[in-house]
């Protein structure tokens, strides 16, 4: 599977949801701020910021699966404003995971305010810097992304 055919399976998952949830409104401003929710539980489930605990992070299981519901929400976002990525942004950069978790905050937020298909690829970058820095490979994330998306359409149907 090719990473630009995501966008595709997202729309027909939102599709799915909206009908089943009966949703006919704009829903921008929830899928953006449920996109800073999910940066934040992957940010909280690798434990990069929290000195005060010697706990390790999470398993790498958990942490790739905060990661695609990100994914989710970012693609639906690009679905929303018609805008889409030819391929994946590979960005090899080492970064310090808390700043780096806070610059993509950030990235998110200029997207929500001012939804620029320019702030749309940063975010994508950011992603992809974190991806690079958590471990995960393209594969990975669209291996993940699948099993998300399946397990999402199940939530529907079982009346999540
Ligand atoms: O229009 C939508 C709405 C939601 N999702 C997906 C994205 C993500 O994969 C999941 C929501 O995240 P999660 O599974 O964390 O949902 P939750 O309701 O926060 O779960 P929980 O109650 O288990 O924390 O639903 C979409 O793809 N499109």
């Amino acid at each position: 599977m090719k990473f630009q055919e995501l966008f595709n399976m997202q729309a027909q998952l939102d599709s799915f949801i909206q009908q089943n949830q009966h949703i006919d409104r704009d829903v921008f401003l929830e899928k953006g701020l449920a996109l800073t929710i999910e940066l934040a539980e992957l940010a909280n489930e690798t434990r990069c910021f929290k000195y005060w605990s010697t706990k390790g992070p999470s398993e790498r299981e958990v942490l790739l699966e905060e990661f695609v519901d990100s994914i989710h929400f970012l693609l639906s976002l690009g679905n929303e404003k018609g805008y889409r990525l030819n391929a994946w942004p590979e960005m090899k950069k080492k970064e310090n995971l808390t700043t780096w978790f806070l610059k993509t905050q950030e990235a998110i937020l200029s997207f929500i305010h001012d939804p620029s298909e320019d702030h749309y690829l940063k975010v994508w970058e950011y992603y992809s810097v974190l991806a690079y820095n958590l471990g995960f490979t393209l594969d990975d994330i669209i291996q993940a992304y699948i099993e998300k998306n399946e397990k999402n359409y199940e939530r529907q149907r079982n009346g999540y």
